[in-house]
């Protein structure tokens, strides 16, 4: 499976606690692939909590560094990366995470709600009105969560590890359809005409 990836990066959305940040460090591990988190790079990067950007700085603040973080993570080869939740609402993340192939972690809301419910760590959550934020953004983010290459639907019966499998399942099956090229395809600029593909070896 990893010798079909050939270091390609898979890249985990999804809606907040859907799990990307827990199935993701399984898969990698399943991958000999490393693991990174967006969220644990902007507070690395930032030397602060997602609470306290969200607080001192506000959404925009994070998304504008979240986007930074995202790019210097792009150029690296065999990650996995579990995403915020949010990403996919920032239309230029999309030209980083198809260097990859994105999974989509899709879980019925009756279930985010369990589990999510007295979360403190997520910004977006903290209203009392929390579950009907969640149901809207949850709504407003699907089309941009049907980008995704693979979609993984998830039930509650479903371990961590038992969805990790599911996620590599469909990956394998998405590169059998659609092998990853071993070399990037010629591309024609301004008319001039690509060297011949033998002569780049
Ligand atoms: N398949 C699963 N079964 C049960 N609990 C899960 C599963 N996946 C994640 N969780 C739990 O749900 C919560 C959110 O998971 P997390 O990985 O932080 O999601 P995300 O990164 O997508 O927000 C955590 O408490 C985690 O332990
Ligand atoms: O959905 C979102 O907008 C967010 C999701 C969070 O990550 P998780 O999806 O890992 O919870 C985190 O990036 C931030 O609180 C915003
Ligand atoms: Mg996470």
């Amino acid at each position: 499976m990893s010798d079909l990836l050939k270091g390609t990066n898979l890249y985990l959305i999804g809606m907040m606690g859907t799990g990307k940040t827990t199935v993701g460090e399984i898969i990698a591990k399943k991958l000999g692939y490393r693991f990174v988190d967006t969220d644990a790079l902007v507070e690395q990067a930032t030397q602060q909590t997602i609470p306290d950007i969200f607080a001192k700085e506000g959404e925009a603040a994070f998304r504008q560094i979240e986007t930074q973080v995202l790019s210097q993570v792009a150029p690296y080869t065999r990650l996995v990366v579990a995403t915020g939740g949010g990403i996919v609402t920032q239309p230029q993340n999309w030209s980083y995470l198809h260097h990859g192939i994105v999974v989509w972690l899709d879980v019925p809301l009756a279930l985010l709600q369990t589990r999510l419910k007295g979360d403190s760590q997520r910004p977006l959550l903290q209203k009392d009105n929390w579950i009907d934020q969640l149901q809207s953004l949850s709504q407003q983010r699907q089309p941009l969560y049907a980008q995704a290459d693979v979609r993984v639907a998830i039930t509650a019966q479903q371990s961590p590890k038992t969805v990790a499998s599911a996620a590599l399942v469909a990956v394998h099956q998405l590169i059998l359809e659609n092998p990853v090229p071993t070399t990037p395809p010629a591309i024609k600029i301004h008319g001039i005409e690509p060297p011949n593909a033998a002569d780049q070896n």
